[in-house]
């Protein structure tokens, strides 16, 4: 079966086109940009030159139209025909207290989707966009929806709620949900088994630290807590957004700067985090290159990236009790081994020592990058979100077809 997995963000869209026979990526790639005169379309088939072209592509259904005729196209094309989709498989940000798993997308789900919005502005839309851009591209194939805030449905109410009044939890579900869920459980699951230990036995914390981050204590397999909240503003410090910070600054920035409420989200969520400190770039890449450079202001982010991260590991290994793995994903997590020297540097008291030659070296797999004699096992693991994204959407899609083939089969024998 090929399934297409699809990213939506407010302005990108990026996909992968899986055989599920063998979980191979035949395609990969993205639009962005999308709404502007000069859009990019970029795809990568294993084996081949990457492709990458500048159009006009002015909405999310022309977005999804374009990567369909890229992944049918006779010459550089991987499927003969987009007929050969057999599903689609959508990320989907925010899923509330609704979803606690991937379902399959009918007018219930979409309802409740919608529902979403105000809690999810920047993702929910988008993703929306993306679904019915391929009801109108793809009619009648099956799209199911994994959401970034399923896995962390199973914290406790001592780590969800919010010491607020608890009628606005009643009447808007102001609560905590954390976000990256996706990613959190699939690396928990790699971790366990590059381990060669049962997941229900372990306590493991895993940084999920890319362009958006977080941080999620996973015991017995399952989140415990995450760094994020009721939106993904919550929590690290990240590339743009500014993470834990205490809420009097809204008020009284908006006193003091004459700021409009939409200001103030703007500021906390596009012009913080690594941007505003180090005056240059929300890009660790650019942050570290300058930092070898001297500049003063990006060794001040960076350093307060990672003093705000081992926070967050200080914390979770106070509500385990303990901690057994450390993991590392995203971005940053899986690219930036000065990043991860610094983080582990000051966890001595927990046991952490890592093997600085394994930790400087560069491969996709994952692996253990603590020292023999380290405590705390410490591992690096490439995140995968589209895979289990499309893993979620094979298995509804097949139990759907199955239960409706055994409805079939009753009908005939009666
Ligand atoms: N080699 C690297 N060293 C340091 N940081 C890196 C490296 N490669 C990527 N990154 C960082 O990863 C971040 C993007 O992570 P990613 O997980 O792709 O983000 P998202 O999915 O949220 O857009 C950027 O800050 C980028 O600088
Ligand atoms: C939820 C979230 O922050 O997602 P991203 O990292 O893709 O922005
Ligand atoms: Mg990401």
């Amino acid at each position: 079966m090929k399934i297409l997995v699809i990213n939506a963000g407010s302005s990108s869209l990026k996909y992968q086109l899986y055989d599920m026979t063998a979980e191979t990526v035949l395609a990969s790639g993205s639009v962005e940009r999308i709404g502007m005169e000069t859009s990019i379309v970029t795809q990568a088939v294993p084996g081949r030159p990457d492709m990458r072209e500048v159009s006009e592509i002015l909405d999310h259904v022309t977005a999804v139209k374009r990567l369909l005729d890229m992944i049918a196209h006779p010459e550089y094309g991987v499927i003969e025909s987009i007929a050969e989709v057999q599903a689609v498989g959508h990320r989907v940000v925010h899923g509330g207290e609704v979803f606690k798993q991937s379902v399959l997308v009918d007018e219930t789900v979409k309802l409740e989707i919608r529902q979403l919005f105000d809690l999810a502005p920047l993702h929910n839309p988008a993703h929306m966009m993306g679904i019915t851009a391929v009801e109108t591209n793809l009619p009648g194939v099956p799209q199911a929806v994994v959401f970034d805030t399923a896995f962390h449905q199973t914290m406790p109410e001592v780590a969800y709620l919010y010491p607020i009044p608890k009628v606005l939890y009643r009447r808007h579900k102001i609560r905590r949900y954390g976000f990256h869920g996706t990613s959190h459980h699939y690396v928990s699951d790699q971790a366990a088994e590059l381990l060669g230990r049962p997941l229900d036995e372990l306590k493991m914390i895993s940084c999920h630290i890319g362009n958006g981050a977080s941080c999620t204590a996973i015991q017995h397999g399952v989140s415990v807590d995450t760094s994020m909240g009721l939106t993904p503003l919550e929590g690290l410090m990240m590339g743009t957004r500014s993470g834990d910070l205490d809420p009097a600054i809204v008020p009284f920035t908006m006193n003091k700067e004459d700021l409009t409420l939409s200001d103030v989200n703007s500021m906390l969520n596009k012009h913080s985090g690594l941007v505003a400190i180090s005056g240059l770039s929300s890009d660790m890449r650019e942050i570290e290159e300058a930092m070898a450079e001297g500049d003063r202001n990006a060794r001040l982010a960076f350093d307060m990236y990672v003093y705000r991260l081992r926070k967050y590991i200080g914390a979770y290994t106070a509500v385990m009790d303990g901690v057994d793995a450390l993991v590392f994903t995203a971005g940053i997590g899986e690219n930036s081994s000065s990043l991860r020297a610094e983080v582990c540097k000051n966890l001595s008291y927990l046991g952490v020592k890592l093997d600085d030659a394994k930790n400087g070296m560069r491969t996709k797999k994952p692996r253990e990058i603590s020292a023999p004699d380290s405590r705390v096992r410490v591992l690096v693991i490439p995140t995968n979100e589209e895979l289990l994204i499309a893993r979620d959407t094979y298995k509804l899609v097949t139990e759907q077809a199955s239960s409706l083939s055994g409805q079939r089969e009753e009908g005939t024998d009666a």
